[in-house]
């Protein structure tokens, strides 16, 4: 905290808050790990999202009023198989149920950032510009990666076939649309150790521009 001369104190200020994305299997997790050990927080949202539509009561009902009661099952844990099976399908669908968990994912972020003390934080989430948080952000970053990279390696994770990743991978915002708007690019087309070097250096490129701004 800051002391004036007169002995009262101002406020820390607010953190910057740095935009991760990436479309499905692009490496954009393992980039926010990278970020984790250069000393940063990050805001994993996909992960909380997934946490939050268990606890949150309020949230529960309104998924249950939008997809059914199968959307949780017996032990009231979130279906995700079901509710993925219903939404990747079906576009207003995945829209209604972005705009449902959203708020309480929002929220959720806030009362993180206000927990934070660092000069920078990291919000990662497959959805910054679908969901236009960009515009919430001081600067956004991008991972990207070849399709067939990408569809391998989430094939390899999650045991998904070819065809649901492309499904999925429909979905989300065409690779060349979010390449046109960030400039802070990591490329993830080679190894780990590769992905590390050029995170590093992407980030310590923002780190400069943004103390210089
Ligand atoms: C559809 C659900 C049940 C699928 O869960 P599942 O565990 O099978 O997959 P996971 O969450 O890992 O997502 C797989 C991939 O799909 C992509 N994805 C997830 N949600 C969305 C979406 N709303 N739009 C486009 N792509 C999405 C991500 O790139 C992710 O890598 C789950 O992702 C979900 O509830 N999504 C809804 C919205 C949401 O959570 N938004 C997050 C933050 S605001
Ligand atoms: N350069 C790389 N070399 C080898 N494996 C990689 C590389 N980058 C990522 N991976 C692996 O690919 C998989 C997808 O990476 P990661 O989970 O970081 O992607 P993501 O963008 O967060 O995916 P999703 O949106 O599906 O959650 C992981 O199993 C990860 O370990």
């Amino acid at each position: 905290m800051d002391t004036t001369e007169g002995g009262t104190t101002s406020p820390e200020p607010e953190p910057r808050i740095i935009g991760l994305t990436g479309g499905i299997g692009s490496g954009k997790s393992t980039v926010a790990k990278f970020i984790e050990d250069m000393g940063f927080p990050v805001y994993y949202s996909d992960i909380r999202a997934k946490e939050i539509v268990n606890d949150n009561e309020i949230l529960k009902s309104k998924i249950v009023e939008l997809l059914g009661s199968e959307a949780y099952n017996e032990n009231g844990n979130y279906n995700r198989k079901y509710v993925a099976s219903l939404v990747f399908g079906n576009d207003e669908l995945l829209q209604k149920l972005n705009q449902t968990i959203h708020p309480a994912v929002r929220a959720d972020f806030e009362n993180w950032v206000s927990r934070q003390s660092s000069e920078f934080v990291f919000k990662e989430t497959a959805l910054l510009f679908e969901l236009g948080l960009d515009k919430e952000c001081h600067q956004s970053i991008l991972v990207t990666a070849e399709d067939n990279l990408r569809i391998k390696r989430v094939m390899d994770r999650d045991g998904k076939t070819y065809r649901e990743v492309e499904t999925i991978m429909d979905k989300q915002m065409p690779e060349k649309d979010k390449i046109r708007k960030t400039v802070f690019i990591i490329y993830n087309n080679d190894g780990l150790a590769e992905l590390r070097t050029e995170t590093e250096k992407v980030i310590n490129k923002l780190i400069r521009q943004e103390e210089t701004a």
